[in-house]
Formats: structure tokens, sequence, C-alpha cells
């Protein structure tokens, strides 16, 4: 029986790659503001992508240790619906976002080691959201969107009391032994769609969502 996954899509740049994540049944839908990611989507481009997701498809602006002048630029022009924080910031900061914008955070924290897991509990506590993500490796340009898994049997027994999702190497060859494993109720995925960096596979995002759901 399919069960009740939620899916986010990440990293979405062109109309017709929006498209294809919500055609195929995506819950959320993630615009990356990181100029050095292939995923950087500029404000005006991000504001025409958002403009058509459909009610019921959660917006989700990305962002790493952004200022106030950058959030507030994005936040004026891009509707939306979550913000997710996916650098450092602490969890005042993330407190202080969440005021300002008003709107729901999700704080993506890195795992690699059992170490790691801390974070996740002190967040747990804070954020609206948790994306439980693979850490980038050292001196990766990139803190998200690496394509790298974790040992997703770290994550046995663990839960927190915010709804959250599991990423990092996710594609749809494996979404399925990773849900079972975690017990995760959402995943989130980017590099596993794609046919280069930055440009989603419509096929791909379909097989991610019906492997997840099945
Ligand atoms: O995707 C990016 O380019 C990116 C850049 C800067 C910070 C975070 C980024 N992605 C974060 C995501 O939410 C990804 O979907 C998540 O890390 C999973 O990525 P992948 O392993 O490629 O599926």
């Amino acid at each position: 029986m399919p069960k009740d996954i939620r899916v986010k899509i990440c990293g979405l740049t062109r109309a017709q790659d929006m498209e294809a994540a919500v055609s195929a049944g995506a819950s959320f839908v993630g615009l990356v503001f990181f100029p050095k990611s292939p995923r950087h989507v500029e404000i005006a481009t991000a504001r025409k992508l958002a403009l058509t997701v459909p009610p019921g498809v959660a917006k989700v602006a990305l962002t790493v240790n952004a200022e106030d002048a950058l959030l507030d630029a994005i936040l004026g022009e891009v509707p939306l619906d979550i913000l997710q924080l996916h650098g450092s910031e602490s969890p005042e900061r993330m407190a202080a976002v969440r005021s300002r914008s008003g709107l729901p955070v999700m704080k993506a924290v890195g795992v690699a080691e059992a170490a790691d897991l801390a974070a996740l509990d002190t967040y747990g506590r804070v954020a609206d959201m948790l994306l439980v993500d693979a850490k980038p490796p050292k001196g990766a340009a990139l803190p998200g969107g690496n394509g790298l898994a974790f040992d997703w049997r770290l994550l046995t027994g663990r839960r927190w009391p915010v709804p959250w999702m599991l990423a990092g190497g996710l594609e749809a060859g494996n979404v399925a032994e990773a849900i079972r494993l975690t017990g995760a109720p959402m995943v989130d995925v980017s590099s596993g769609v794609e046919s280069a960096p930055g440009l989603k596979d419509a096929a791909r995002i379909a097989a991610f969502v019906q492997a997840a759901q099945s």
C-alpha cells in the first residue's frame, strides 16, 4: 500500500523543472539562493518560478548564512512558505529569521557520524522543521546538494519533536531503503533527479516520487 511520504525537490532553476516536480506530486519545491551553487536562482527568476506553483505545494527558499538585506530582498519579491537555513546559523539567528520573516524555518543539519546528532536535538527544540542532510566533505564548495549519502543507520530510533526530512545522496534506486531504515516521513532530493548540475530531469523526478511513495 502506498505510504504518505512527502517529497521535496530542491534546486529548481527552470520552468519545465518546476512543472515536472509539481506534476510528479512533490509537496515541497526548493529554490536555492547561493551564488556558488549551479542551482542558484536570481530573485526575479525565483519569483517567476514561484508564481507557477499551485496552492498545496510549499515553496521553500534555501539560503546559507544570509544577512537580513538578502532575506528582505527575497521575501519582498518571492512568494514563499518556508525558509530553509543551510549554513551555520545559530539557534538565536534562526529565531530572529523566523520573527523577521514570519515564516516557518527549516534548519538543515549535516550528519556524517554519531557526534553530529547532538545538533539535531538542539535545533529540534527551536526549529519548525529539520532537514537531516549528509555533511559536506571537508573543503566542499557547497554545504548541500553534493549527492552524498550518510550512514542512515545512525538515525535508528532517533526522533525529534518537529517534522523532519531526510536528504543526501537520495535517488529513485535507494530512497525506499533509506525510508525503511530511518522511518523518514519526508525526503528531499537534488542531484539524484538531475541530468547535469542545476538541470532537473522530468523522468528522474517522477521515478523518485514514485519510489519514495511505493
Ligand atoms: O543544492 C545546492 O546547490 C545547495 C547549495 C547550497 C546549500 C544547500 C544546497 N542544497 C541543499 C538541499 O536541500 C539539497 O536538496 C540536499 O542537500 C540534498 O542534496 P543531494 O544530495 O544533491 O540530493
